[in-house]
């Protein structure tokens, strides 16, 4: 395990302090490829308690409620559980998910759901906040590869009929009892295939690790150093994804990342997270500015990330 420092950047008073955020931003996305924002406006810590709260809530509803809405691997949206197989592990992550794209958010999210009443607006608020946050970093990001400081609000406009921008909620299962059966690992290590990712960890549910500066599509990082993230409510921890990785022509680095299962002495309780995954609109191409690799459609490029990310890999020994 590495000690590799963590980089914490401040969005205080983010319009005097732009330059130096900008900066930060930069410096972080391509030398590690992961850094912790605090400080910010907006989602305050306040609407990230509410949120984790309200996903809680969701996930103690009965499995046959949360079946009314099942995981569509082909839309990547729905309610799964024990079900994704990550190929650095080749078994399924012990957790639950539901994931909510934006633009299905009359056709494909839990309506009415019984004691929460509240669900759907309250998700539908905190994606738009994060989405808000994430183009504000975005543009610096633009801005750096010389594209138009709008490029990537463009690509990923909420207002559209189809950006493919979504918010997965995850309960990693409790554990308490079953000492003698702990897996190693609540998410196994991937890299995350869209452009930019924001995650949103809570106080007590510490094992996110994670690997920067690998290449996104040779290995799965194993046997090599890794760093722990500690969780902390309030703070967003944001990787760029192999999306943003193929965009900048590799100068930002998409990053390993996994979920350790606590010792049989930590904190054996559910873990809650959250994640926002930017994803820009199906028809928007990805080319870099140099244009190391051949211009692919987001979609075409999202196709064959899932057929990476779902068919169980070699493991190296
Ligand atoms: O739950 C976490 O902390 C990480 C989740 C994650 O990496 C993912 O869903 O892609
Ligand atoms: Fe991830």
């Amino acid at each position: 395990m590495s000690n590799r420092p963590v980089s914490r950047i401040s969005l205080r008073d983010f319009d005097a302090r732009r330059d130096q955020i900008g900066k930060e931003l930069i410096e972080a996305a391509e030398n590690v490829g992961f850094f912790i924002l605090v400080d910010q406006e907006r989602p305050s810590k306040q609407e990230i308690e509410e949120m984790l709260d309200l996903s809680a809530r969701y996930f103690v509803l009965p499995d046959d409620v949360k079946s009314h809405y099942p995981f569509i691997r082909e839309q990547n949206s729905g309610w799964e559980k024990d079900a994704q197989i990550r190929p650095s592990t080749g078994v399924a992550d012990p957790k639950e998910s539901l994931q909510l794209q934006y633009f299905r958010r009359n056709t494909y999210w839990p309506q009415d759901l019984p004691d929460i009443p509240e669900f759907h607006g309250t998700c539908l608020k905190f994606m738009e906040s994060v989405h808000d946050l994430s183009m504000k970093i975005l543009s610096f990001f633009a801005i750096a590869l010389g594209f138009p400081p709008s490029f990537f609000s463009d690509a990923h406009d909420l207002s559209s009929e189809d950006c493919l921008s979504t918010l997965r909620l995850l309960r990693y299962h409790d554990i308490t009892g079953k000492v003698s059966d702990i897996p190693e690992w609540r998410a196994g290590a991937h890299t995350d295939f869209d452009v930019l990712t924001l995650l949103f960890q809570e106080t007590g549910g510490d094992g996110l690790e994670v690997c920067p500066g690998r290449e996104a599509h040779t290995s799965f990082a194993q046997g090599d150093d890794w760093t722990a993230v500690p969780a902390r409510t309030g703070e967003i921890t944001v990787n760029i994804g192999d999306m943003l990785m193929a965009w900048s022509d590799d100068r930002f680095k998409s990053l390993y990342h996994r979920v350790k299962a606590p010792r049989p002495d930590g904190n054996l309780k559910a873990r809650n997270s959250m994640a926002y995954f930017n994803q820009p609109r199906p028809h928007i191409l990805i080319e870099g500015p140099t244009k190391k690799y051949e211009a692919l459609s987001a979609s075409q490029y999202i196709l064959n990330a899932m057929k990476r990310y779902y068919q169980p890999t070699e493991i190296p020994k």
